[in-house]
């Protein structure tokens, strides 16, 4: 795990006329949740894109641990998606080594990386449970333990209270925050919410038309929203 640095990047897309992202200074220090909040096509998910290497930067550097991001040394960035992206006929623990699997790591060590990752958030009980049948709760610890069974530099989340039932975003919110904090990984976390930032972000940070307009713990924060939880009810994304 490491930190993320970010110096005077910016990201134009091919035939774009404004950039997506426009000299961004930023980092994210090693073992911190950085809640990135912005309205639409403010430039959230592109950042995302660039630390997953989808997407390479027009100018500027990303730094990873000091190292550039590229370097095959950096260990994964690895995305976790809105729905999880859980394989419903599998059970827990091939969901978890399923990364692995796919590498053609040998299946031995693939049950044992598995099962040491289900270890470490909580899932030992379920282990032989299908995908299909799991609680949200659950969902998101198998996702959490499938990205930490491949030894990520960091974790990126993209809005993943987005698809939930109103009733259920405190339960994962706090699941997800309470993850982290044991597991002590670097983490960028994107929400459309300023409300679901400042109650989830150990710093939030705000892009506006691809620019970074704030950084701030959310204690220090002028944006709406500061120290309230996130809210039961909130609109649907
Ligand atoms: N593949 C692409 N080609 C050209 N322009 C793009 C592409 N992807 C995104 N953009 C543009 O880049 C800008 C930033 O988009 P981005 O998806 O990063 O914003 P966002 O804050 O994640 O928005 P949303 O929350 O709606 O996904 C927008 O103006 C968008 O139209």
């Amino acid at each position: 795990m490491a930190d993320i640095r970010f110096a005077n990047v910016t990201c134009c897309y091919a035939g774009a006329h404004e950039p997506a992202v426009s000299g961004l200074d930023l980092t994210v220090t090693d073992g911190e949740l950085l809640a990135l909040y912005g309205p639409p096509a403010s430039g959230k998910s592109t950042v995302l894109r660039i630390l997953t290497g989808l997407v390479p930067v027009t100018s500027g550097r990303v730094l990873v641990g000091g190292r550039e991001l590229a370097d095959p040394s950096v260990g994964p960035m690895v995305l976790v998606f809105q729905n999880y992206a859980l394989q419903p006929s599998l059970t827990v623990l091939e969901n978890i080594g399923l990364p692995l699997a796919l590498q053609r790591v040998g299946k031995k060590d693939v049950a044992q990386r598995a099962s040491d990752a289900a270890d470490r958030v909580d899932l030992t009980g379920v282990l032989r449970r299908r995908g299909g049948t799991l609680t949200t709760g659950q969902r998101i610890r198998v996702a959490l333990a499938r990205a930490l069974v491949q030894n990520p530099a960091a974790l990126l989340l993209d809005e993943p209270l987005a698809n939930l039932q109103p009733s259920l975003r405190s339960e994962v919110a706090e699941l997800v925050t309470s993850a982290q904090q044991s597991l002590g990984i670097t983490t960028v976390y994107v929400t459309e919410d300023p409300q679901e930032a400042v109650a989830i972000g150990d710093r939030v940070a705000l892009l506006e038309a691809g620019v970074l307009r704030e950084v701030a713990a959310p204690a220090d924060l002028d944006a709406p929203g500061r120290g309230q939880r996130v809210r039961r009810g909130t609109q649907d994304a």
